[in-house]
C-alpha cells in the first residue's frame, strides 16, 4: 500500500507525461492526449489560453474615445496542484484528481469527468511559472492603468498562502508582483509613477487594517469609482524592499492559527492593494489626465469541511470563512447565469470589496489551489466546479484615467512646479514684490552703515536667501523622490503593446525576511520531511541564482538606506549644489533635477552598500552640528542642516521600525521552529542573534527618538536668533512644516 500512493503521486506530478503514466495504470484514457472532446460537454470550458496582455488605449495617441476603449476578456482561471504531503502519503492517500496535460484536470475514479482551464499546473510547477502565466499580464496591465485582481482560492491546506506569499526559496505571487511593478517602472523611462500600498484582512466579517493596528472594524463605503475602505492607511512606497517590509509588518497582525489540517492556517482573507498612478514624464504633463489603477492581491482563507474543527474559536472562524466563500460562489454563479436580477455582493465583506473586480472592471486572475489527495476529493471537486463557473465571467480591460483632484501624483507634481517657480523668483530677487535692486540700493547704504557699525546684517540676509533656496530645494527634492522614474537616461518607447522580454527577479535576503525559510518544514507532520517535489529555481540555473544572490546579498533595503543619506547630503550643500559632493549618485539625473541644477537621486537602483555604511548613516548626530555661539552664517546653515537632519532621522526611524518588524517576524518563526526542535543549538543561536539585533535596533530607535525633539528645538532657537524679514520667515516656515510623513498620509487619505 505504501508504494501505491507514491506512484499515484508521481503521476499527478507528471501532467505532461501523462500518456506514459496512464499506460502504467491501464486507465481507459491511456491513449488520450489533452483533448477536450473526451470531456463531458457540460464540463468543458473554453480551451483558449490566458488573456494576453494588451494595451487598450495606447498612451501615445490616447484621446477621449481611446480612453473608453475596452477589450472583453474572460477571467483567467488556472488550477495549481500541490504535491501530496508526507503525511498524506504515510496515511496511504491516493490521487483522486490529476493534471492531464497543460489545461485539463481529470478524475482518477471517473476518467470521463474532467474540466478544462486556461492552464493546469502540475505539482512540480514553480511559483515563478505560475506567476508568468497567471499573474504577469495582470500586473503589467495594472501598471498601464487597467485594474487588476489576482486571488488564490482553495480548501484549507491546498497551497493558497504558498502560492501568494511563498517562502524564501520560492517567493510567491505577491513578492514577485511587487518586484515586477518596480521593474516595469525601470523599463518605462517615459513615464513617472507614484505607488502606494494598503493591506487589510477580513476576519470574522470585520475589516482590519494590517498596516495600522489602530484601524480595526473599518467601514466599507462606496463612491462612483467603486467600494473602498474608509480610513485605511496607505503608504507611498519607494522600492520593492520598502513595500515588502510593509507586508512583513502587516503579517505580524494577520490572524493565523493551527487547525487539524494546517499548522499555520490563515484565519482571515487578506487583500494587499498596490495603487498605481502615472503620467508622462517631465514638465509637459501639466493638464494631462493621470493613469490610475489598483492591483489587488488576495490570499483567501480556505474553506473548511466540518471535520476540520469542531470546537471553539476555530469553529467560529471556520463558519465565517465558509459563509463568505459561499457568498463568493453564489455571486459568481449569478454573474454567469445571465438571468439573475440581483447579485448579492452585499452579503459578505469579501464580495463587497471584490464587487468592482467581479462585475468586470479590469483583469481578474483566479488561481485555484488543489490537493490531489483522495481524502479531499469532494472538496477538490467543489473547487474545480467553482473555478469552472468563474471562467465564464467576462471582464473589460480598459485603461483608467482620473482628473486632477483625485490624483496624488498630480498634487505632488503641481506642488513641485509651484515651488520651482518660487525658487526662480527667489533667485531673481522678486519674491516679496520688492525689487531686489531697490533693496540692494538700500542695502548698499545699509551695508556701509553696518560696516561702520560692525554689523553684518547684509551678510546675514544673503545667508537667509541661501537658506530659503536650500529649503525650497530640499522640499522639491523630498517631493520628487516620492515620484518614481526609471534611471534609464533616454526615454525611447511608450508603453509597448507587446510584452517585453520576460523579467527575472532575484530578491535580497532582507526583502523576503518575513517569509519562512521553507514553509514545507512546518507542515503538520512534526518532521522535516520533504514534499515530493524539487525545490523551485525560478527558471534559472543554480549557478545563475547563486550569482544573482551574491549580487543582491544585501537587498534593496540597504539601497534605500544609503539613498536617504545621499538625499540628506545633497540638501546640506548650497543651492548651487556642487555636483562633486554627490559623486555617489550613480544614475543619471532626472530632467527635474537637471533643470534645478541639483542632482536628482537614482530612484530605482540596485546599488548595494554594506552594513557599515548604513551604520555610518545612523551615526550622523549631534556631532555634525555646530555648537552654540555660532556666527550668523554658521547658524543659518545649521538651521537648514538641522531641519534636514530631522527629516533624515524620521526616515531612519521608519527604516529601523521596518527592520524591527522583519526581525520580529523571523524570531516568531524561529520560536515556532524551536518548539518543534527543542534541542537544536543552531536555532537557539539564530534566535539569540536575532533578539540581540532587535535589542540593538530598538536602542537605536530610542536614541534617534531622543534626538528628534532636541534637533527641532535647536533648530527653532537658531532660527529665532536670526532677524528675519517676513518673506524669509514665510519660506522658513516651510522648513518647519509638520512631519513630512504625516502630510503624505493626509494626502493619501484625502485623495479618496
Ligand atoms: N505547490 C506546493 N509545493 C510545495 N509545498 C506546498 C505547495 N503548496 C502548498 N505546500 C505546502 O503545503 C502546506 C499548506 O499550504 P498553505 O499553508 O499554503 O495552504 P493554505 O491553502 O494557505 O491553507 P489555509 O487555508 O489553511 O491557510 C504548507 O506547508 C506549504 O508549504
Amino acid at each position: 500500500m505504501a508504494t501505491r500512493p507514491a506512484s499515484r503521486q508521481r503521476r499527478a506530478a507528471r501532467g505532461s507525461q501523462q500518456q506514459q503514466v496512464q499506460q502504467q495504470s491501464g486507465s481507459p484514457t491511456s491513449t488520450a492526449t489533452t483533448s477536450s472532446s473526451r470531456l463531458a460537454p457540460e464540463m468543458m470550458s473554453s480551451l483558449e489560453g490566458p488573456a494576453s496582455p494588451r494595451l487598450v488605449a495606447g498612451l501615445d495617441n490616447a484621446d477621449a474615445d481611446d480612453d473608453q476603449a475596452a477589450t472583453k476578456e474572460n477571467v483567467t482561471v488556472t488550477v495549481r496542484f500541490r504535491p501530496l504531503s508526507p503525511r498524506e502519503i504515510r496515511q496511504g492517500e491516493e490521487v483522486a484528481w490529476y493534471a492531464d496535460g497543460d489545461t485539463v484536470v481529470r478524475s482518477e475514479q471517473n476518467p470521463n469527468v474532467g474540466y478544462a482551464y486556461d492552464r493546469v499546473f502540475a505539482p512540480t510547477t514553480t511559483t515563478r511559472q505560475v506567476y508568468d502565466v497567471a499573474a504577469q499580464h495582470v500586473v503589467s496591465g495594472a501598471m498601464e492603468g487597467i485594474y487588476g485582481t489576482i486571488f488564490a482560492y482553495g480548501v484549507t491546506s491546498s497551497g493558497k498562502t504558498h502560492t501568494m506569499h511563498g517562502d524564501q526559496r520560492s517567493p510567491g505571487i505577491i513578492p514577485l508582483a511587487v518586484k515586477d511593478a518596480f521593474s516595469i517602472i525601470q523599463e518605462t523611462p517615459n513615464r513617472e509613477f507614484l505607488l502606494r500600498v494598503s493591506y487589510l484582512e477580513i476576519y470574522n466579517e470585520v475589516v482590519n487594517d494590517l498596516l495600522n493596528p489602530a484601524g480595526q472594524s473599518l467601514r466599507i463605503r462606496e463612491d462612483p469609482q467603486g467600494t473602498f475602505v474608509e480610513g485605511i492607511k496607505e503608504e507611498v512606497v519607494l522600492s520593492p524592499a520598502h513595500a515588502l517590509s510593509l507586508i512583513a509588518a502587516g503579517e505580524e497582525h494577520r490572524h493565523v492559527g493551527s487547525t487539524n489540517f494546517n499548522l499555520l492556517s490563515s484565519r482571515s482573507h487578506t487583500i494587499f492593494t498596490l495603487t498605481i498612478e502615472s503620467s508622462s514624464y517631465g514638465d509637459s504633463n501639466e493638464g494631462e489626465a493621470v493613469t490610475f489603477s489598483q492591483l489587488n492581491l488576495i490570499d483567501l482563507a480556505g474553506s473548511e469541511s466540518s471535520r476540520a474543527e469542531t470546537t471553539g474559536v476555530r469553529r467560529k472562524e471556520g463558519s465565517y470563512i465558509n459563509k463568505s466563500l459561499l457568498t463568493l460562489g453564489t455571486v459568481i454563479s449569478k454573474l454567469t447565469d445571465g438571468k439573475a436580477t440581483h447579485i448579492p455582493f452585499r452579503d459578505s465583506k469579501l464580495t463587497r470589496l471584490l464587487q468592482s473586480s467581479l462585475s468586470g472592471q479590469g483583469r481578474v486572475s483566479l488561481i485555484c489551489t488543489v490537493t490531489p489527495a483522495s481524502s479531499n476529493s469532494e472538496e477538490t471537486h467543489n473547487t474545480l466546479k467553482f473555478a469552472h463557473r468563474a471562467k465564464r465571467i467576462e471582464v473589460q480591460a480598459s485603461q483608467n484615467k482620473i482628473i486632477d483632484e483625485k490624483s496624488l501624483i498630480k498634487k505632488y507634481q503641481n506642488e513641485i512646479r509651484g515651488l520651482k517657480e518660487e525658487l526662480e523668483q527667489l533667485k531673481m530677487g522678486i519674491i516679496t514684490g520688492t525689487p531686489l535692486k531697490d533693496a540692494e540700493d538700500d542695502n548698499m547704504i545699509l551695508w556701509k552703515q553696518k560696516l561702520e557699525d560692525g554689523n553684518v546684517k547684509l551678510q546675514s540676509r544673503l545667508e537667509q536667501e541661501e537658506e530659503a533656496k536650500s529649503a525650497l530645494l530640499a522640499r522639491i527634492q523630498r517631493l520628487t523622490k516620492l515620484i518614481l522614474v526609471s534611471t534609464k537616461a533616454t526615454p525611447t518607447s511608450r508603453f509597448s503593446p507587446h510584452p517585453g522580454p520576460r523579467r527575472r527577479h532575484s530578491f535580497g535576503e532582507e526583502e523576503l525576511a518575513y517569509l519562512p525559510y521553507r514553509r514545507r518544514d512546518i507542515m503538520l507532520d512534526n518532521e522535516s520531511n520533504e514534499l515530493l517535489t524539487p525545490g523551485e529555481g525560478f527558471g534559472v540555473t543554480p549557478e545563475d541564482s547563486s550569482k544573482e544572490e551574491k549580487k543582491n546579498r544585501k537587498g534593496l533595503l540597504n539601497w534605500f538606506k544609503i539613498r536617504k543619506r545621499d538625499g540628506g547630503a545633497s540638501t546640506l550643500t548650497s543651492s548651487e549644489c556642487d555636483k562633486s559632493s554627490l559623486t555617489k549618485s550613480t544614475a543619471p539625473s532626472t530632467p527635474i533635477g537637471e533643470s534645478l541644477n541639483f542632482p536628482a537621486e537614482p530612484r530605482i537602483s540596485t546599488s548595494l552598500v554594506n552594513e557599515s555604511e548604513s551604520a555610518d548613516m545612523l551615526s550622523i548626530g549631534h556631532g555634525d552640528f555646530p555648537s552654540d555661539g555660532l556666527t550668523g552664517e554658521e547658524a543659518s546653515l545649521a538651521s537648514t542642516k538641522t531641519i534636514d537632519h530631522v527629516d533624515l532621522l524620521r526616515e531612519q526611524l521608519k527604516i529601523l521600525s521596518g527592520e524591527v518588524a522583519l526581525h520580529t517576524s523571523v524570531l516568531k518563526r524561529l520560536t515556532e521552529e524551536a518548539g518543534r526542535n527543542p534541542n537544536s543549538e543552531k536555532i537557539q543561536m539564530k534566535m539569540k542573534k536575532i533578539s540581540d539585533e532587535i535589542k540593538a535596533k530598538q536602542q537605536q530607535i530610542s536614541s534617534l527618538e531622543k534626538q528628534m525633539p532636541h534637533s527641532l528645538s535647536n533648530s527653532q532657537v537658531k532660527v529665532d536668533k536670526l532677524d528675519l524679514s517676513p518673506s524669509y520667515g514665510e519660506l522658513l516656515e516651510q522648513l518647519n512644516e509638520k512631519s513630512f510623513e504625516l502630510e503624505v498620509l493626509k494626502s493619501c487619505e484625502g485623495s479618496r
